[in-house]
């Protein structure tokens, strides 16, 4: 049984970064959007980005942005993959040759299957508590038991902690989960007790996967 990937997202400070590598995080997501309270400009994230060892990835999160910004994103920090949070369709988001994922709006009564199809080509999805068109990052859940299953990674994020993430990676056993708003002591700036607490919970949940 392969370990759950966990990414953290919304960071903004190096030294959030360097204590989420320190606790084996997989992946770090910067968000390169501007209303977000969470927003890091490119240039910001690049000069931590640049401190990544290696087998930690960065993470570009978009939401319906044109692309010459995404394309700027993509020069200035040098992300390993796009999150795209928003209604950008499949082959916009296949157009600039890196991996990505698309983030799926699990606030409306969505069905997977066809948007595993749509999305053929990403990497990912990653389930979200947002409705159509909303921010995502809000720290709210959804409905986990509209997930099914599909031939693609799920990644599940949406309001997860410390304290319900051993329950989502033991019910769903999602390729990976994503937290922003559950690890923080406010937005943009990590907590970092709350972030251990959640690896922990997230490696015993693994443990009694078994
Ligand atoms: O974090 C943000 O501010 C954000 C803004 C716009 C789109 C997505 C955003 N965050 C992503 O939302 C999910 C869940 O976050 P949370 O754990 O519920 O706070 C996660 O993928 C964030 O990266």
């Amino acid at each position: 049984m392969s370990r759950t990937r966990i990414k953290f997202c919304g960071i903004t400070r190096e030294k959030d970064a360097q204590a989420a590598i320190g606790l084996g995080v997989d992946a770090l997501g910067f968000v390169l959007v501007p209303a977000s309270p969470r927003h890091i400009p490119a240039e910001k994230a690049a000069a931590i980005r640049r401190r990544l060892p290696p087998f930690v990835s960065a993470v570009a999160l978009l939401k319906d942005a044109d692309a010459a910004f995404v394309q700027d994103a993509i020069d200035t920090l040098k992300p390993d993959l796009l999150q795209f949070h928003g209604d950008e369709p499949a082959d916009f988001c296949a157009s600039f040759g890196l991996p990505y994922i698309k983030a799926v709006a699990m606030g409306e009564k969505q069905s997977l299957a066809p948007l595993a199809r749509r999305y053929k080509g990403a990497a990912g999805l990653l389930l979200d508590s947002h409705a159509k068109g909303g921010m995502g990052g809000r720290g709210e859940t959804f409905d986990w038991s509209r997930v099914t299953a599909v031939k693609m990674p799920l990644v599940l994020a949406g309001g997860l902690n410390p304290a319900n993430v051993g329950r989502g990676v033991r019910q769903l056993r999602p390729y990976g989960v994503d937290v922003s708003s559950g690890i923080e002591a406010r937005p943009g700036v990590k907590d970092h007790d709350k972030m251990r607490a959640f690896v922990e919970a997230v490696v015993r949940a693994d443990r009694a996967k078994k």
